[in-house]
């Protein structure tokens, strides 16, 4: 199925100068954004035989507010400056994937039963009666097309996705991981998709104590 409503402009970034592409999906009816930097022709067909793609789900809360409690905003700035170091690559900014698919009323919600009953990212979705990750990649294996891209070096920790995308025909060549710092406010959240959702997070130890709290200094109480 093809994209609907394509809209494109130049946009420079403190990073440098980015094409925004805009879509609306046909099927999830979102509408997308895509940040393409430098020759990704030129990218697909050299040496390394496949473009530096990060299909980034949508977090509100980490992308914009820098929340502590996910990596996602990191993740975001590092995919960006990977993208830039190698002179070129896409960043897909996929919209209706807040809170892997349940939305963001759903997501906070989750938070609240993380925050006051212990529960992980698994299980408090589950509490709630809500599935775990309903993400459809359909929309990023469109948007990838319309640039001309099918082959791509995914920037994920999320083995998933590689299988997702591929079974909308985009040719994942390799996986990057894209791993963004550990401390005391992510721990819980990294090491439950470390353990059960099968993320490649080899840089968690299983040393509580080796995490700081990035708050700390910035807000009193914050470091309890
Ligand atoms: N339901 C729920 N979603 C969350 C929570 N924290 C973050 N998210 C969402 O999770 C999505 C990101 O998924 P992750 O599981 O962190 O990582 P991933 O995208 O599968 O894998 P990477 O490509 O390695 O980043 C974003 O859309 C966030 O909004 C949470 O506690 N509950
Ligand atoms: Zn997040």
């Amino acid at each position: 199925m093809q994209l609907t409503e394509v809209a494109e402009s130049g946009l420079t970034t403190r990073r440098g100068p980015f094409r925004a592409i805009a879509f609306r999906d046909p099927v999830d009816r979102h509408e997308h954004l895509a940040l393409v930097f430098g020759d990704t022709a030129l990218a697909e067909t050299g040496a390394r035989h496949g473009v530096l793609v990060r299909t980034h789900s949508e977090c509100m809360t980490g992308d914009i507010f820098g929340a502590l409690r996910c990596e996602c905003g990191e993740q975001l700035n590092t995919a960006l400056d990977m993208i830039v170091r190698e002179g070129a690559g896409v960043l897909v900014y996929l919209r209706g994937h807040e809170g892997r698919g349940i939305g963001l009323v759903a997501k906070i919600r989750t938070h609240i039963l993380q925050d006051e009953q212990g529960l992980d990212t698994i299980d408090s979705a589950t509490a709630l009666g809500l599935p775990v990750d309903v993400r459809d990649y359909g929309p990023a294996a469109r948007v990838l097309r319309h640039l001309g891209i099918g082959s791509v070096r995914l920037m994920s920790n999320n083995p998933d996705k590689v299988t997702a995308l591929e079974s909308y025909g985009i040719t994942v060549a390799a996986r990057v991981p894209i791993l963004a710092p550990a401390h005391a406010g992510n721990l819980a959240y990294l090491t439950a998709k470390r353990d059960r959702l099968g993320h490649d997070l080899p840089h968690l130890t299983y040393d509580d104590a080796a995490y700081e709290n990035p708050a700390c200094g910035n807000v009193e109480g914050a470091c309890g």
